[in-house]
């Protein structure tokens, strides 16, 4: 297994959009566009769509991608991530081994990793590969009915991991500065970008609350 390069994501930080279902891939593609220069990476997600129309919304998400710079992450299957040159893969508990992605996608790939409430996953995770750990849920999601909640204090206790700590799950513009005071590196958000009357209003606002933070640490 290549050992992960994770030179593309130390000191990765800010707002990590996840895309939402979203059957039309125009509409997609227009829902995405205006926050792309505000995001430090996407996620494709789309827990609807059959297999041709995932390729075709990934690949055209990836173009798009590209031309802001911005990594391209694909939900739960590493496979599609490796067939449409996507960045990377982010798996959960039921999405396959990190050790496998890592090997078909390469020690350059972002792979991360659902952690939920449990630093012992996480810990696993980073010894298998994974290039960021996500915990959630933070708060009530109106995307997805997680039962495992998380609190701030998993942020401080993966502190000493040494990548990049991701927070998910009913997060807004409002709530992120706690989590961020807490040690997220990065906020993982559907609804409170693409579920707001102007996404790239609502991306705007979370990176502002980075910039505040970083403000607060170093005036
Ligand atoms: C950044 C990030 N964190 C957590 C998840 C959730 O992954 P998973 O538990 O596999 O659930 P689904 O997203 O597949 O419903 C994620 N996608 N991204
Ligand atoms: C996909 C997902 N995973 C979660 C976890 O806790 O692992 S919470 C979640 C939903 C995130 O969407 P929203 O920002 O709309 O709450
Ligand atoms: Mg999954």
């Amino acid at each position: 297994m290549p050992f992960p390069d994770r030179a593309r994501t130390r000191g990765a930080r800010g707002l990590y959009a996840i895309t939402p279902d979203v059957a039309d891939t125009g509409r997609l593609l227009a829902l995405v566009e205006p926050v792309l220069p505000s995001t430090a990476w996407l996620q494709y997600r789309n827990k609807a769509a059959d297999a041709a129309l995932r390729r075709e919304q990934a690949t055209a998400l990836l173009a798009r991608c590209r031309a802001h710079g911005v990594p391209l992450i694909v939900n739960d299957d590493w496979r599609l991530a490796a067939g449409c040159g996507a960045d990377g893969a982010h798996l959960g508990q039921d999405d396959g081994a990190l050790r496998d992605a890592r090997a078909a996608l390469g020690p350059a790939a972002i792979l991360g990793a659902s952690c939920y409430d449990s630093l012992a996953l996480a810990r696993a995770a980073v010894a298998a590969g994974a290039d960021y750990v996500a915990f959630g849920a933070f708060f009530p999601s109106a995307t997805k009915a997680a039962t495992r909640r998380a609190g701030p204090g998993l942020l401080r206790g993966a502190a000493d991991l040494g990548v990049p700590r991701v927070a998910i799950g009913g997060i807004t513009a409002d709530n992120a500065p706690a989590l961020i005071a807490a040690g997220a590196d990065l906020v993982a958000v559907v609804n409170g970008v693409f579920g707001a009357p102007d996404p790239g209003a609502a991306a705007r606002a979370f990176q502002r609350a980075f910039d505040h933070a970083a403000a607060r640490r170093d005036p």
